[in-house]
């Protein structure tokens, strides 16, 4: 299978590499000093005490689109932030409108939004939901990122055909090769936002306070401040139809506190000081909450102080 991978950071590049290690045409999408250090360089992935490291051909979005036909790929994975999905389908959809024959676009971004962006600028049935779980996997290094966790990641149209779900089973076939687990959903939306309950109750928070998932679910006090926050989100999803319910937020805090103490992504994002994905996950339940006449206080707060402290933290660094 020819493969794209759109964003060579932590999940991109665990992905990519595990997928060329299985026999796929590996390609990634890169910007800044990664692209410029790819080009030259090899990339490395440590993941349980194996070391996957190779020369990857990388790109930039332009140079993909001018040196690729749509008709050369069979999948592109997304695994930027989401707040890049906007601008990198934008230009998916100028490369792929005079095709007939285009690659499955697939999301493993956190986000509940990210595939509704993609279907505004890519043919509906192209468009795969997915994310990934049980997953800690950061740069540490230029060109260097260590990946922890069992690994699932859970895909699944959202506009089903027979087409897609063929796609579908022959991408499970590949995945299952390279040791992790995955799933192909009926439903990927209601995965998108049970996983968004999980990153609304631990990623702002720990950031906020510099802390890791575990010692804050264990407390007494701050373990009811992450079961507030995940409520809040099942509570938004019924704002579009998806209808979680309390007991599904209570699963997320078991599954949460039985998993690994983690150090979520938006903490890493902090100390790189990267925009954070605060919209796209704590922005999202307040606005849902909103629709249905509801307050998000727990979700509100964390975010709002978050973004206090952390915008005066860069204006600091930028003097
Ligand atoms: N890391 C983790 O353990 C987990 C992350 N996730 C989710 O996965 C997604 C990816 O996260 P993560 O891997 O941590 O992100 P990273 O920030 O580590 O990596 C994203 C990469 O994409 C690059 N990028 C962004 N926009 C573009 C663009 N237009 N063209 C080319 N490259 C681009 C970034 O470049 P630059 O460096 O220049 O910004 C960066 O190298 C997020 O939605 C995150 O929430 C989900 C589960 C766990
Ligand atoms: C919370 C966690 C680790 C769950 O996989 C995640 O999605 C993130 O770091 O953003």
């Amino acid at each position: 299978m020819n493969i794209v991978v759109i964003g060579a950071g932590g999940i991109g590049a665990f992905y990519g590499m595990i997928l060329d290690k299985v026999g796929c045409n590996l390609t990634f999408v890169a910007r800044n000093e990664t692209l410029e250090f790819l080009k030259n360089n090899k990339m490395k992935v440590t993941y349980q005490n194996e070391v996957m490291e190779k020369k990857i051909d990388t790109y930039s979005i332009d140079e993909l689109i001018n040196k690729f036909k749509p008709e050369d790929i069979d999948a592109v994975f997304i695994a930027t932030k989401a707040m890049s999905t906007e601008q990198i389908s934008k230009k998916l959809s100028s490369w792929t409108e005079n095709s007939s024959n285009i690659p499955y676009y697939i999301s493993l971004q956190n986000g509940v939004e990210n595939e509704d962006i993609m279907e505004k600028y890519y043919k509906k049935e192209y468009v795969i939901g997915g994310l990934t779980r049980l997953i800690v996997s950061h740069t540490i290094s230029l060109g260097h990122v260590h990946c922890e966790g069992e690994v699932q990641t859970l895909l699944g149209a959202l506009n089903h055909t027979n087409e897609n779900k063929k796609f579908l089973d022959e991408l499970k076939l590949i995945l299952d090769k390279t040791g992790t687990t995955t799933f192909v959903c009926e439903d990927i939306r209601l995965e998108l936002w049970n996983k968004l309950i999980i990153n609304n109750g631990v990623n702002a928070i720990c950031a906020l306070v510099q802390e890791e998932s575990g010692p804050l679910i264990r407390d007494e006090k701050t373990s009811k401040l992450i079961y507030g926050l995940m409520s809040e989100a099942a509570k938004a999803s019924n704002a579009v139809g998806v209808n979680l319910t309390q007991d599904d937020a209570k699963k997320m805090f078991e599954l949460m506190t039985n998993f690994q103490s983690v150090k979520p992504s938006m903490w890493v994002d902090t100390e790189n000081n990267r925009d954070l994905e605060l919209d796209e996950i704590c922005g999202v339940v307040i606005r849902n909450c909103e629709k249905q006449g509801l307050d998000a206080p727990y979700t509100r707060t964390i975010s709002t102080l978050l973004e206090f402290v952390y915008n005066k933290k860069r204006a600091k660094i930028k003097a």
